[in-house]
């Protein structure tokens, strides 16, 4: 009961707020806003978001578009003592938390993002499948370069500014597995792997994009889903989306 308020035993009071930037009133409005870009149709994909030590968390089969803060879950973190058996301070009633919980819960713990947006984007699922087709050895990671919107991203995780023009982005890719949950771990080794990627794609499935502020998992996810629908498009241009320009002339770090 130490985490709890005792005038509501179920907490609602975290998820009541004016403010529209309040996660629980934040989580449903992007949502609606990324059902319109086909991100999150059909209940699948998602969001969620950490502030100070609670995260916010919306409810598993639900249609996305449609939640209202009184649907969202919040957990505190630093409560948790095992994180394949959390518990929450707040659970709407008759509702289950996202199975996309742990993968969310990796992003913040082992990235330190504040934000993870899930999409089942068709570009993303297309690139998964496109890279598919090149084989064992070849189909592990989505690389792009010398496309202006690579500069919408990070350097990485500790590392300051953004990609430059001439910068590679590498995406890595996982196999998708019948449970969305038993996915936590590849993408955790997926994180390993690649210290400084945002985003892991899931083969057949989708992407999982996070950032250290919601306005950055934000620009980070429109920005990939540019990029993957431009190398689809690439593709069926015939046009190779992994470019070998050199620069022409010696690259300042004001012109990246
Ligand atoms: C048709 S969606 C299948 C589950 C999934 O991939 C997903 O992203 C949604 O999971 P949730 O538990 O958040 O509804
Ligand atoms: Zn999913």
């Amino acid at each position: 009961m130490a985490d709890q308020d005792m005038s509501n035993n179920n907490n609602d009071n975290l998820v009541v707020s004016e403010n529209p930037e309040h996660p629980a009133n934040l989580i449903p409005s992007l949502c609606a806003k990324f059902w319109t870009l086909g991100w999150v149709t059909g209940t699948g994909g998602g969001c969620s978001i950490k502030e100070d030590d609670l995260v916010y968390i919306a409810p598993s089969g639900v249609q996305k578009e449609l939640m209202k803060p009184s649907d969202i879950y919040v957990l505190k973190l630093s409560s948790q003592t095992d994180l394949r058996n959390r518990s929450y301070l707040r659970s709407p009633p008759c509702l289950k938390p996202s199975q996309c919980t742990p993968l969310f819960l990796a992003a913040f713990t082992k990235r330190g993002a504040s934000c993870c947006i899930h999409t089942h984007s068709h570009w993303a699922v297309l690139v998964t499948l496109i890279l598919e087709t090149r084989g064992p050895g070849f189909d592990k990671a989505f690389e792009i370069n010398n496309i202006e919107q690579i500069k919408g991203f990070g350097r990485g995780l500790d590392k300051k500014g953004n990609l430059g023009y001439h910068d590679m982005l590498r995406i890595p890719v996982i196999e998708n597995t019948a449970h969305e949950e038993d996915l936590t771990e590849f993408l955790e080794e997926a994180m390993e792997k690649y210290p400084d990627a945002y985003a892991v794609l899931v083969r057949r499935h989708g992407v999982y994009v996070w950032g250290e502020t919601v306005h950055k998992a934000k620009t980070q996810c429109e920005s990939l889903d540019y990029l993957f629908q431009l190398a689809v498009e690439m593709k069926q241009l015939g046009i190779p989306w992994l470019s070998d320009i050199e620069p022409t002339v010696p690259v300042r770090k004001s012109q990246q």
